[in-house]
């Protein structure tokens, strides 16, 4: 098993709420690794620790064997971290084959052809290709969210964070999401998915793990998790002895 992340011991505080408290953990190449907790638990600053949008008060961050915790968002986007918003920021004004392509060229270094071709294997890949000449402003949210894959994925990424991908879409809606993630997972790329829509979840992920004010309270197979106790306390707010 290789590790392609490592968190090290990471802290991150803002004032007294600590979204990160000596957090550590690692993920390996090729794993679909769940992440659950409730509001405000310190989810999105972790993946904001991660990309490098956020700088950890201590601890580090190692990805594919290097220590990134000083390095900037673009140069880890550029050693393969990629990720997807809570909420789709598409470049509304241009297209879906344009938001891919600044993805393409900035984020992948593709160049031209090289750049339109890989853009278009995407597409294919996240159900999007028909759309392809719409405006992204103009897109439903199961498409803004499919928008959002694709922009992660023309980045070429060795780990892809998703951040509440499936949260407000219908249920057939997020049935032919899991399925797309799911064939992204199986060409092999490393995925980290914060979710509420658990179920969701549950059908991707090969482990859980779940984070309560920036702390790391459980670990495990998803499954197993779902059913201690004390997940069930702390996350769904069922007291234990309930
Ligand atoms: N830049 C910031 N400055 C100050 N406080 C922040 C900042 N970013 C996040 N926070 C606070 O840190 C806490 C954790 O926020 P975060 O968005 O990481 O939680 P989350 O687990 O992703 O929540 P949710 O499930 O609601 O998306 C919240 O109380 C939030 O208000």
């Amino acid at each position: 098993m290789t590790t392609i992340l490592k968190l090290d011991a990471v802290c991150k505080a803002f004032g007294a709420v600590k979204v990160a408290d000596d957090l550590s953990y690692e993920v390996a190449e090729g794993e679909a690794l769940g992440v659950i907790g409730p509001n405000g638990a310190g989810k999105t600053s972790m993946f904001n620790l991660i990309t490098g949008t956020l700088a950890p008060n201590s601890g580090r961050v190692i990805f594919a064997g290097n220590d990134v915790t000083s390095h900037n968002a673009a140069r880890r986007c550029h050693a393969g971290i990629a990720r997807s918003f809570q909420v789709p920021q598409p470049f509304s004004h241009m297209t879906v084959f344009e938001n891919a392509m600044v993805a393409a060229t900035q984020a992948a270094g593709l160049r031209e052809h090289a750049a339109e071709r890989f853009c278009i294997e995407v597409l294919e890949q996240t159900g999007l290709l028909a759309k392809a000449n719409t405006t992204a402003g103009s897109l439903t949210l199961l498409e803004r969210k499919r928008l959002e894959l694709t922009r992660a994925l023309c980045a070429k990424p060795k780990l892809l964070l998703l951040d509440e991908i499936a949260g407000g879409l219908t249920e057939a809606e997020c049935v032919s999401l899991i399925r797309t993630i799911k064939d992204i997972h199986a060409v092999g790329v490393t995925i980290i998915w914060i979710e509420h829509v658990v179920h969701a979840l549950l059908e991707v992920v090969d482990r859980l793990i779940v984070i309560d004010f920036g702390r790391l309270i459980a670990e495990g197979e998803p499954h197993a998790i779902m059913d201690s106790p004390e997940v069930k306390e702390i996350y769904l707010g069922i007291e234990a002895d309930a």
